[in-house]
């Protein structure tokens, strides 16, 4: 070592041992040293065997103060947290570097040509500009003499050799005999022909032999630093193995000469961080494509949300979200799989939320006609009139003739309310979302206003639309101060969907709310429910006609004025109670069967329904609506009501 080197290496060895200097000095002063080792080698002032103990002396001793925990005597676990930016970087840069290995080394034309000179006495055959590797694209040329990047990546050169079996099996270039190569320090031997001085084979952090840590490793100095290999001449990237290619590809992608191939080679497998970040994402909220109906029934499909419908056979939800084809390995879309573009409006949801909103389709069963409801005259054409009859003629339906954002079907329990909702889901024509006021309100908090949000989003994008809320009084009541914060913001925002800022005149949105407790409904909700139809206990005709429309269904001996003792013995009964006492007079043949007979008898044996079955029935059947209640309807009724 030149006398100048050694008064500085000794400056520093009395620096480093004098116990004053701080870790990073200390770090700075084994980085100095190694450095020195290196140039040593390099003029032939050291043997190899002793340039490669000092090197792994001191490379020890250098990684010591970086890794220590100690924050007196280590850089604080620099390492660690090296080592996690390089990782991390790994994982999200698409610039990082790829690495060389064992076998590419041999491929770069500098090494090539030293092969071919066969030189490697002379001083240091590769030129540096060979010798630059740059990371990315801020490249620029290193003194030959090579400044490490960073002293992280400086120490783990040093630190450990790399092992045999992987220098071995690089090329025959290496001469297995050991007489043919100088015994290093830790029996790994490198033929000086091959690799000049000092190409000494780093063995980096990263686990495998890479010119330099990735970008932006902050140096000793903490400061990031771009870093720039100073030992292995640039390659062609086409030849060298990428070892982060995530599924192993060999498609080596390397930034040359600041040339920065950012672009995976055609045919590739290679995808950068960003793009397995995207295509896992898409993955995570892709939606399995499923057998949809067929398009001209996709429009008569219901939906409903909260409400257990049986399903029919169309009921397989067609996802709204677009397709996301299986991500294969290739990683390949395959072409004919154009992925469905998101409805504008709907992209600013949680794909879960729309999902949840959309995935019960409503097959609600039997559908319902008119008919099929009795009486309730005056309430069914009035929504035939907002509902069905705007649908056909939007064209008429304009203006102040448009239909009303709201109903309220309101009434004593049993008297129809739901089944007038199922009936426009079957009759207009619309897209039908029926939920039930526990669909929205989720464990979640602040759950339940997004999904109330999403669902008209929803009913926007498939309007005309109806909502239909069974029992919107538990939904919409009156705001009081004692209720809970997430109740009533799903409130505020079912106001503001309703008839609020964001509603557009030309909106083809109904919401039919069903209740039997008027009463409890906020002001303001009652406001946006323009139509507010009274659904009263059934008249005698009605009652006539739910008896008449079940007993056609039956085998039956009433006769005309049968059926009218019973419609006036079921006074003051409900819809719901006159469909109880039909079954309660249904079961009279039954239970006249003896009980041994009733594993043998056939059906057509059963005897007919009597009216003597209904006088029966009438003992046990009793109306489940008090005339007090009654009164607080009628009530409601002449204060809000729209009705007659
Ligand atoms: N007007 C009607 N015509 C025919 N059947 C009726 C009528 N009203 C009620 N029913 C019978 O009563 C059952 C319950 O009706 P529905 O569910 O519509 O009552 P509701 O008004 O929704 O009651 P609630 O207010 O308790 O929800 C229906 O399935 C039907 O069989
Ligand atoms: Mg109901």
């Amino acid at each position: 070592m030149s006398g100048a080197h050694l008064e500085e290496w000794q400056r520093r060895s009395f620096d480093i041992s004098s116990g004053s200097c701080t870790p990073e000095q200390k770090a700075e002063a084994y980085r100095a040293h190694l450095l020195s080792i290196q140039y040593a080698w390099a003029s032939s002032q050291l043997s190899q065997a002793g340039a490669a103990s000092l090197l792994r002396t001191y490379s020890e001793r250098y990684a010591a103060v970086l890794d220590s925990d100690d924050p007196r005597a280590g850089l604080n676990n620099y390492a660690e947290s090296a080592l996690h930016l390089a990782r991390s970087q790994r994982n999200h840069s698409d610039r990082w570097e790829s690495s060389l290995t064992a076998q590419s080394v041999l491929q770069i034309p500098s090494v090539q040509r030293m092969i071919q000179a066969g030189s490697g006495r002379d001083g240091f055959p590769v030129a540096p500009a060979d010798v630059d590797v740059p990371v990315g694209q801020e490249s620029r040329a290193d003194p030959p003499s090579g400044q490490f990047p960073s002293a992280r990546s400086e120490a783990a050169w040093f630190k450990a050799e790399p092992s045999i079996s992987e220098v071995n099996t690089s090329s025959s270039l290496l001469t297995n005999t050991s007489a043919a190569r100088p015994a290093a320090a830790d029996g790994v031997s490198l033929n000086p022909n091959v690799f000049p001085r000092p190409a000494v084979r780093p063995q980096s952090v990263f686990g495998h032999p890479s010119s330099a840590p990735p970008q932006g490793l902050p140096g000793p100095s903490g400061g990031a630093q771009n870093h720039q290999s100073s030992f292995f001449p640039s390659s062609n990237p086409s030849k060298r193995k990428n070892f982060y290619a995530p599924d192993g590809a060999d498609d080596v992608r390397a930034h040359c000469g600041g040339q920065g191939g950012n672009e995976p080679r055609a045919g590739s497998n290679f995808r950068t961080a960003r793009q397995q970040f995207i295509v896992d994402q898409q993955k995570k909220h892709s939606y399995r494509p499923q057998r949809g109906p067929p398009p001209g029934m996709a429009a008569a499909m219901k939906k409903s949300l909260g409400a257990n419908r049986p399903r029919g056979t169309f009921s397989k939800f067609v996802s709204p979200i677009p397709r996301q084809d299986e991500e294969d390995g290739a990683g390949s879309r395959s072409s004919d799989a154009e992925p469905q573009i998101l409805d504008e409006r709907l992209k600013n949801f949680e794909p879960k939320i729309v999902e949840l909103i959309m995935s019960e389709i409503m097959d609600h069963g039997p559908p319902v006609a008119w008919d099929d409801i009795a009486g309730l005259e005056f309430a069914k054409t009035t929504i035939k009139e907002i509902v069905v009859w705007p649908m056909l003629r939007p064209d008429i339906f304009t203006g102040l003739r448009g239909p009303p954002k709201g109903i309220l079907l309101f009434g004593p329990p049993g008297t129809g309310k739901t089944l007038i909702g199922k009936c426009i889901a079957c009759q207009s024509g619309a897209t039908f979302f029926s939920i039930s006021a526990s669909s929205l309100t989720s464990k979640w908090v602040g759950e339940g206003e997004k999904m109330v949000r999403a669902l008209f989003a929803i009913a926007r994008c498939h309007q005309p639309a109806v909502i239909f809320i069974d029992e919107i009084d538990s939904l919409l009541s009156q705001r009081t101060d004692g209720e809970h914060d997430s109740s009533r913001r799903i409130k505020t925002e079912f106001l503001v969907q309703l008839d609020g800022a964001t509603t557009a005149a030309d909106d083809r949105i109904l919401v039919v709310g069903a209740t039997n407790r008027p009463q409890e409904i906020d002001e303001a909700a009652r406001r946006r429910l323009a139509k507010r139809l009274y659904i009263p206990l059934p008249e005698a005709a009605a009652r006539r006609q739910i008896v008449a429309n079940l007993m056609a269904r039956e085998k039956n001996q009433l006769r005309e004025e049968e059926l009218e003792s019973v419609v006036a013995a079921s006074e003051g009964f409900s819809g719901a109670d006159m469909t109880q006492l039909c079954r309660e007079a249904a079961l009279g043949p039954i239970r006249s069967i003896q009980l041994s007979d009733i594993a043998t008898i056939s059906a057509d044996q059963v005897r007919p329904i009597l009216h003597s079955d209904f006088q029966e029935a009438l003992r046990t059947v009793r109306p489940s609506v008090s005339a007090k209640d009654l009164e607080l309807y009628e009530d409601w009724n002449k204060t809000f009501g729209c009705g007659r």
